[in-house]
């Protein structure tokens, strides 16, 4: 008999059609308080689930006692209980690298379009308020042969840090839980202390997980250092900053402006003072979401999937040395 498998969010055919022939497979393009109570049935026979943004805690896993696998189509996996997931001996997957160059370049983008206000300037174009040749009011600040800051230099950090040193000359400055190394030989990444980095930057990029030691790690301190023509890029999740802090921050003047792909609440209330703000420039969280990247997520997904229903070592594995 097939495993039973639950697909919760959409996948390309291509890839759904590879699970159906090995599994017997329950699909929702995505979970809504419509269907939520016929997913919550199928998981209690499942062996796999497989999709983005569910979270997965110990309520849940009580239903779920057949559950082999929770296959993450993320890289961040702040949505999983792993200390339960492990107690459990439930394997649960992500899918790093596949996203690394897509989210870089989207960390990328914001920073020029906030730095060259290219939003606020587009806006500007379109609402018929260019009479004449832009004036200093419009000039923005730019972006090569600044210091970029890079709070979380891991797969992402130090694809953007390639970037920023290679094709805009910028100097890397970062900082991590640990030295890499490959960043300081080839890039000539400086190590710093936090406060160091905030001090010194020109542009901020945070691109850690959300864990509890990163919870609000932006906050009023934090902003209070920032150079005031400094830009904030968070690429990471909206929990890993005080937004309260960041409007504070934003209003009184004390950095120049945000872009921000990542919010605490997801979507953003279109009310949500943030959006209101001409210096913001604000993402609907997607970082990683081109045709491309978003297909080889999902195909790694699978792969991660299929491989520990089989009974062997997925490719991408969070837990997986916890288990055994
Ligand atoms: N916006 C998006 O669409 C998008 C896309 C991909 C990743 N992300 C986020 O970015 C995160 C990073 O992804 P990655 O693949 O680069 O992960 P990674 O594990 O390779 O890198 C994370 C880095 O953060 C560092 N870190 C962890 N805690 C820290 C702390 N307290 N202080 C300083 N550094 C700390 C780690 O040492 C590591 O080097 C993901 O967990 C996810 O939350 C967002
Ligand atoms: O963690 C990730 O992969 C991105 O945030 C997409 O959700």
């Amino acid at each position: 008999m097939k495993p039973k498998v639950i697909v919760y969010s959409r996948v390309p055919d291509e890839v759904l059609t590879r699970i159906k022939k090995e599994c017997d497979v329950t699909y929702y393009e995505k979970l809504t308080n419509d269907n939520y109570s016929d997913f919550m049935k199928e998981l209690t026979e499942a062996e796999g689930v497989l999709g983005s943004g569910l979270k997965v805690d110990k309520q849940l896993l009580e239903k779920a006692k057949r559950l082999k696998v929770v296959s993450n189509i993320t890289v961040g996996y702040d949505n999983l209980a792993i200390d339960e997931l492990t107690a459990r001996g439930v394997l649960a997957t992500n899918t790093p690298t596949v996203l690394d160059d897509t989210v870089a370049d989207t960390m990328m983008a914001l920073i020029l379009t906030t730095r060259r206000r290219v939003v606020e300037l587009d806006q500007l174009v379109k609402n018929g308020e260019w009479k004449d040749s832009i004036a200093e009011e419009h000039f923005g600040l730019d972006v090569h042969h600044k210091k970029l800051g890079i709070i979380g230099m891991g797969r992402v950090g130090q694809t953007l840090a390639k970037r920023a040193y290679a094709g805009f000359d910028m100097e890397i400055l970062y900082h991590n839980r640990s030295r890499n190394e490959w960043a300081e030989d080839t890039l000539q990444a400086k190590y710093c202390s936090l406060e160091e980095l905030l001090e010194q930057s020109d542009v901020v990029c945070l691109l850690t997980p959300l864990t509890k030691e990163t919870e609000g790690l932006m906050g009023n301190q934090q902003f209070e250092l920032m150079k005031s023509s400094a830009v904030f890029i968070n690429g990471s999740r909206g929990a890993t900053v005080d937004e309260q802090a960041l409007i504070h921050a934003l209003e009184e003047g004390k950095i120049y402006a945000a872009g921000l792909d990542v919010y605490k609440e997801e979507p953003v209330p279109v009310d949500h003072p943030l959006l209101s703000m001409r210096n913001v420039v604000s993402l609907p969280h997607i970082g990683s979401a081109t045709h491309e990247t978003r297909h080889n997520m999902a195909q790694l997904a699978a792969d991660n999937l299929l491989a520990a229903l089989n009974g062997a070592s997925p490719p991408t594995p969070i837990n997986e040395k916890d288990l055994s």
